[in-house]
């Protein structure tokens, strides 16, 4: 059965000049416990999927459904990182990490017994007290990762967790990530430009055309790939077939794809 379900879902952005059509009629299903990544073209909506998905905004069209009901994001815990850690500053790594449970009145001794041993868990065994500031980028964002998991979200969505960092801070923190995933089989989604992260980490990669703006292609990841850790999978001569592939695909919509036009009000569409 399918855990979670895009059903013909549509975006329209609306400002005073009048909208941007940023998804139409997307459909796609995730397994429980998948990897699924989304790559395309700038612009052409992936980011829009997964505000979606995390309940920033609402669809203008279309349906998203968890195991075959509509979604309900007041009661499903979703984990969400991006690009930045947006960790407080002003809070130690714990405090930071500790934020969900404390809104939710959970951080009991237990759940701060827990969090050290997450933090452990990636590489982060005595930053408990430290500020952000005196940590490195991959440190952080490890950090914003415990803080994720601590609050046992059912879906994990990554909107290019890794650009930011050095390449090789990025490739440790891949193989870190893809092994703390399948150890708590997080149904998980992630947006990248990274063809080779794609491929490396996830179980199938989805594909998004910019005109019209929906998913054009879906690619299996070879299971001798998924057996491997990202840093091995790259190495296998499978990952090399699959990249030439998906990067010609790619490249013809890179080519064949206009940003965005905003259509004005009087368009009468
Ligand atoms: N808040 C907004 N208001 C108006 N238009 C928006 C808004 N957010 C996104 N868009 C437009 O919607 C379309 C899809 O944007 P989105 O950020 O989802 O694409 P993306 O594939 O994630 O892009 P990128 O790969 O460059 O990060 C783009 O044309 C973008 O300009």
């Amino acid at each position: 059965m399918s855990f979670l379900t895009m059903d013909k879902v549509s975006h329209h952005y609306f400002s005073s000049k009048g909208y941007t059509k940023a998804l139409d009629q997307v459909s796609f299903s995730v397994k429980e416990g998948e990897f699924i990544a989304l790559l395309g073209p700038s612009g052409c909506g992936k980011s829009t999927i997964l505000s979606i998905l995390a309940g920033i905004i609402q669809p203008t069209g279309g349906n998203v459904l968890l195991q075959e009901k509509p979604i309900s994001h007041s009661t499903l815990a979703i984990g969400y990182m991006l690009q930045q850690d947006y960790l407080f500053p002003w809070k130690s790594i714990m405090e930071n990490v500790l934020l969900g449970p404390k809104l939710s009145h959970t951080d009991t001794e237990e759940m701060k017994a827990a969090a050290l041993d997450m933090l452990e868990e990636v590489g982060l065994p005595e930053v408990a007290d430290f500020y952000p500031s005196s940590l490195s980028g991959g440190m952080r964002q490890r950090a914003a990762l415990v803080r994720t998991l601590i609050n046992d979200p059912k879906i994990l969505l990554l909107d290019e967790p890794f650009s930011a960092l050095d390449y090789q801070t990025k490739l440790k923190l891949e193989d870190l990530v893809s092994n703390i995933l399948k150890t708590y089989r997080k149904t998980t989604i992630l947006v990248t430009h990274d063809i080779g992260e794609a491929i490396a980490m996830s179980d199938r990669i989805l594909m998004m055309n910019a005109n019209p703006r929906t998913i054009a292609k879906s690619f299996e990841v070879p299971v001798e790939l998924r057996n491997e850790a990202p840093f091995q999978a790259r190495k296998h001569p499978k990952y090399q077939l699959l990249f030439e592939k998906i990067w010609s695909e790619l490249d013809k919509r890179e080519n064949a794809s206009p940003n965005a036009k905003v259509v004005p009000k009087d368009n009468g569409e």
